[in-house]
């Protein structure tokens, strides 16, 4: 699978969502696909999946063009953060409309995670607690077997036990038959082990992708006195820097390139750091 994302600008009347990201990202593997409250990832996930239009550029899986191409749609399955079920539906039927969808539909793993998730089929949908809906997608998801497969917040009121089963069921389906997930999530932390790639979306636009190797090997946080950190880094990507009491933080990546230099300190950053770092630069941008 290989999804090409070119030039994509998708405005809502005055606000710009998404100003001109492109990038590509090609599977099977784990996406984190990451960035703080607003930052544009649910726009641009429901343009991935073929349900709003961009406004300008394209997104194309395996060279279709995603928008209008029902053919391309069923190899997509969405997971909406809220469930994107119908509310006077059963359980099954909502499972079953599914899988009159997707063309690889499971229905044995559909089955079998009801009994995982202590679901009834009987049930209706309007009558199912945040949780259980985040469970019913998380079935779905799995069940539709689609190549892409994308859980936007997938466990919204599921406790630790479930969310855990959830990363078990990640882990197993993508052993036994791989597919490009992408997840969006603020559960970082957590999750952060599985992802495969990284990408962080901030005020619409593309901070960053990286391999989670990559991540982990060359981004790092440099802090001191600000000319200290500047020489230090001097030539190198800077994905992020602040400001604070004549100390500047600049995360960069280091591209393997050794940095030392006087009164500097180099910490990791994690998933969660990187998120924080993002969303006090939005806060301090916003006072100004
Ligand atoms: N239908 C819409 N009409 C107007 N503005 C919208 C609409 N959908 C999204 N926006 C705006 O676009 C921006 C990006 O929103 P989006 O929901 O994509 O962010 P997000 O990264 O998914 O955030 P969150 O993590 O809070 O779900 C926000 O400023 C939001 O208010």
């Amino acid at each position: 699978m290989r999804i090409d994302v070119k030039n994509v600008v998708k405005t809502f009347k005055h606000k710009k969502a998404l100003k001109n990201v492109t990038f590509t990202l090609e599977g099977p593997k784990i996406i984190g696909f990451l960035g703080h409250n607003g930052a544009g990832k649910t726009t641009f996930l429901n343009l991935l999946a073929g349900l709003i239009a961009p406004t300008s550029g394209s997104i194309s899986v395996n060279g279709e063009n995603v928008f209008n191409a029902p053919a391309t749609l069923r190899d997509i399955c969405f997971i909406a953060e809220s469930g994107n079920f119908q509310e006077e539906m059963t359980i099954a039927q909502a499972l079953k409309a599914n899988s009159f969808f997707y063309p690889q539909w499971d229905e044995a793993l559909a089955r079998e995670l009801l009994e995982v998730f202590a679901l009834n089929p009987k049930d209706k949908v309007r009558g199912l607690s945040k949780g259980m809906v985040s469970a019913l997608g998380i079935i779905t998801g799995f069940a539709s077997n689609a190549g892409i497969t994308i859980f936007d917040e997938p466990y919204i009121g599921l406790d630790v036990a479930a969310r855990n089963t959830f990363y078990d069921l990640l882990i197993e389906q993508q052993t036994e038959n791989p597919r490009l997930f992408i997840l969006s999530t603020h559960l970082i932390d957590e999750a952060s082990d599985l992802f495969e790639e990284i990408l962080i979306l901030n005020d619409g636009q593309l901070l960053l992708q990286k391999a989670a190797e990559e991540w982990h090997q060359h981004i790092v946080a440099v802090k001191g006195n600000a000319s200290d950190v500047e020489q230090a880094i001097h030539g190198l990507e800077i994905i992020y820097q602040h400001m604070f009491m004549q100390e500047l933080t600049a995360v960069i990546y280091s591209d393997g390139r050794h940095i030392e230099g006087q009164n500097i300190k180099l910490e990791r950053v994690s998933l969660q750091d990187m998120l924080v770092y993002l969303s006090k630069q939005q806060k301090a941008r916003a006072i100004k």
